[in-house]
């Protein structure tokens, strides 16, 4: 039986920024290219021989530095929020090297309504529905942790200096506490 697109239940996505000021500046050179249709992003080593096969590697989807806020919500998150409103768990998680656009990705930018990410999209998309549903009740809670060099951080708690410890029980399996927990 042939699967949708967003039936997977991992989907690993590829987004590409667009140069920086920076590295347009100092005239640094595209090596990737991005073909949307096929999920593939192809790289040319420059200094490969040139019978050197470029490399080929296939997604569940990618991205190229033109795609818009507006296209990565619709296109991937949208799909995994709906699922999450009627009762599936959901998570999605943005990986890659220092300044490859997970924090514009995620966040983006507040007071532009076309740029922003992937977070207040969700939230704006949770809460309308829920504004929209009638005879239903819903719960959400909401936590915001930072973990950086091995340390926790609750960016929602006043002392967000206050490092949180990782436990362990039974019931929950690994977890830390929150400041709405404690
Ligand atoms: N898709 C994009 N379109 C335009 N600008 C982008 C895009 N992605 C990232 N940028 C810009 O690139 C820069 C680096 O991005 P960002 O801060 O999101 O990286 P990061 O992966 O979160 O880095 P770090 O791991 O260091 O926190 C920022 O100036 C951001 O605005």
């Amino acid at each position: 039986m042939s699967k949708g697109k967003n039936s997977e239940a991992v989907r690993v996505v590829v987004r590409c920024r667009p140069f920086s000021k920076k590295e347009e500046l100092s005239a640094c050179e595209n090596i990737l290219e991005v073909d949307d249709k096929l999920g593939q992003i192809t790289i040319r080593n420059p200094k490969a021989p040139p019978d050197e096969p470029m490399k080929v590697f296939t997604f569940d989807a990618v991205y190229g530095w033109t795609s818009t806020q507006r296209d990565v919500y619709d296109e991937v998150i949208r799909p995994l929020v709906e699922s999450v409103l009627h009762g599936f768990n959901g998570t999605i998680f943005a990986y890659g090297q220092t300044g490859t656009g997970k924090t514009y990705t995620m966040q983006g930018v507040s007071n532009d309504p076309d740029k922003r990410g992937v977070i207040p999209n969700s939230f704006q998309h949770i809460f309308t529905q829920i504004s929209r549903t009638q005879n239903q009740k819903y719960l959400v809670r909401s936590s915001y942790l930072e973990i950086y060099q091995e340390e926790i951080r609750d960016l929602l708690c006043k002392d967000n200096n206050k490092k949180l410890e990782l436990k362990e029980s039974p019931d929950f399996g690994i977890y830390v506490k929150t400041c709405l927990l404690s």
